[in-house]
């Protein structure tokens, strides 16, 4: 049995004594290791071990140095990538293609990291601009934030976690580490890649603990500036409310929209759109969960994504033919049929799918759903999606924005006017025309408005959010 525990300035916290959690494999309750619990103490010294750590190591490492440790650990993860998908796989439930796709797009944000450390640039000001600013000269330069407090969720526990720790480090930052309790040992596996990659010890120190004790102490701690969280809406409610005066990233959830209109290439838009309400079950936070398409193509869309979606392979995540795999719990599972049955009750119609099977829920299309139905309006996070006839464009636009939620949301239609106009309607963090709402590349800013969250991600967006802007003033005459 493998037991892992936390790291805490190059030393690892895996002693007997320890209370520990069970990491099981979501589809065959396998169990994957153990992890040695971390309590607040233990949050206590990693937080004063990035203290200290950012004030003698990080303050005095060049760029060149950062760069050069985030390429190492890009061409490590490479290297290895197959060791990290298999954990994905193993601890996630996720298909093993989808599995080495997350390393993949993990190899490149490293990659970008490395090359935006060099370049974190400032400006010099026309201070003439302004009255009495003559005979001066002023500049503002970024400057690490930093001990970052990153808290990361289950369902891509090696991509989302790079989100943080890759512009942390470009930074110039240490980082405080909590990762997800059902997907630490990706977690753990990354943290031993940085130290083989020659990061010193402390300046990425990993808390494995539950989010009640070590990620709320992580939240509320005075000495800790930022706290940056990719999670549930209700968690990062709580988070925002007990951290006080510190800087927060919040990267929340979803109930994705996904608008069809007449001319729209209908094939593409079923072909993008089966994964993204289906890929890795639904748990992901930009999962397409409401399609609206317009009335006059609407039967021939549901037939078609109908048949598309039955003809995915659901079975086993170690599979290479898997498409679907399990939910992350039997808990995520029994809730998803819950909402599913419940929206039956009140009138929905169960297309394809609906069904349970310990923690794998069948891919499952709704139609006659209204708006105030669970499926629709609060953020399923499974394999679950309501498809929608509208008349107008108008109709389409503000059923849309009739949602707490604003991350991304896909455009369909070949008419360039129309697919501005209607992104620029759409209240989202982001639109893509002709690709589905779970598209993501990790250069671009990515972030939700709304309660989908605050702030943005996407390497460069991060770094400036893990940098403060200091500005200094010469008086060239004094
Ligand atoms: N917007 C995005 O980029 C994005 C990306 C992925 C996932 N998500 C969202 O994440 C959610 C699913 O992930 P999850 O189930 O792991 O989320 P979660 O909110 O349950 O947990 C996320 C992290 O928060 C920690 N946590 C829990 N309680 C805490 C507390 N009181 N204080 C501090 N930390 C605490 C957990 O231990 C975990 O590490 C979905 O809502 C999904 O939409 C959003
Ligand atoms: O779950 C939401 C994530 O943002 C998806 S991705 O890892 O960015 O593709």
């Amino acid at each position: 049995m493998m037991i892992i525990g936390s790291i805490i300035n190059g030393k690892e916290r895996s002693e007997t004594h320890r209370e520990t959690l069970e990491v099981r494999n979501p589809y065959n309750q396998e169990i994957v290791a153990e992890i040695a619990l971390a309590d607040k103490s233990d949050m206590e010294e990693a937080v004063n071990n990035s203290v200290k750590t950012f004030e003698t190591t990080m303050k005095k490492m060049p760029a060149f140095e950062r760069a050069e440790i985030l390429r190492k650990a890009a061409d490590i993860l490479e290297e290895k990538a197959e060791d990290f998908a298999a954990i994905i796989m193993q601890e996630a439930g996720k298909p093993i293609k989808h599995s080495r796709a997350e390393v993949k797009r993990s190899i490149q944000i490293l990659r970008f990291a490395s090359e935006l450390s060099k370049n974190i640039t400032g400006e010099v000001l026309p201070m003439d601009a302004a009255l009495r600013g003559e005979n001066r000269m002023g500049m503002v330069k970024r400057t690490p934030i930093g001990p970052v407090g990153a808290i990361t969720p289950f369902n891509f526990p090696l991509n989302l976690s790079l989100h943080k720790i890759a512009p942390a480090i470009a930074a110039g930052n240490t980082v405080i580490f909590k990762p997800a309790e059902k997907t630490p040992v990706s977690a753990y596996m990354l943290v031993k890649l940085f130290e083989e990659a020659g990061l010193p010890d402390g300046v990425l120190n990993l808390v494995l603990g539950t989010g009640e004790t070590v990620g709320a102490h992580l939240t509320i701690h005075k000495l800790v500036p930022k706290i940056t969280f990719t999670g549930s809406l209700a968690v990062g409610k709580m988070i925002r409310d007990t951290a006080g005066l510190k800087k927060v990233t919040m990267e929340l959830g979803s109930n994705s929209p996904n608008l069809i209109f007449e001319d729209a290439d209908l094939d593409n838009a079923v072909d993008k759109l089966v994964m993204a309400a289906f890929g890795y079950s639904g748990q992901v936070c930009v999962s397409a969960q409401r399609i609206y398409v317009h009335q006059s193509i609407y039967e021939q869309f549901l037939e078609k994504f109908i048949k598309a979606t039955n003809k995915l392979k659901i079975g086993d995540p170690r599979e290479e033919s898997t498409d679907i795999g399990p939910m992350i719990d039997e808990g995520a599972a029994s809730k998803t049929k819950a909402w599913i049955d419940e929206a039956r009750d009140q009138g929905a119609k169960v297309e394809t799918g609906g069904e349970q099977d310990g923690t794998v829920v069948s891919p499952t299309i709704l139609t006659s759903v209204k708006s105030d139905m669970k499926v629709v309006s609060d953020e399923a996070f499974a394999p679950l999606v309501s498809v929608m006839p509208f008349e107008t464009e108008e109709e389409a636009i503000q059923r849309t924005n009739d949602s707490v939620y604003g991350l991304q949301a896909g455009v369909f239609t070949k008419d360039i006017n129309r697919a501005i106009r209607v992104a620029d309607s759409l209240e989202m963090g982001g639109v893509w025309i002709n690709e589905a709402s779970s598209y993501r590349q990790d250069n671009y800013p990515y972030g939700g408005v709304k309660e989908s969250g605050i702030g943005r991600e996407g390497v460069k967006y991060a770094i400036d959010e893990m940098t403060e802007m200091k500005f200094i003033g010469i008086n060239l005459k004094g």
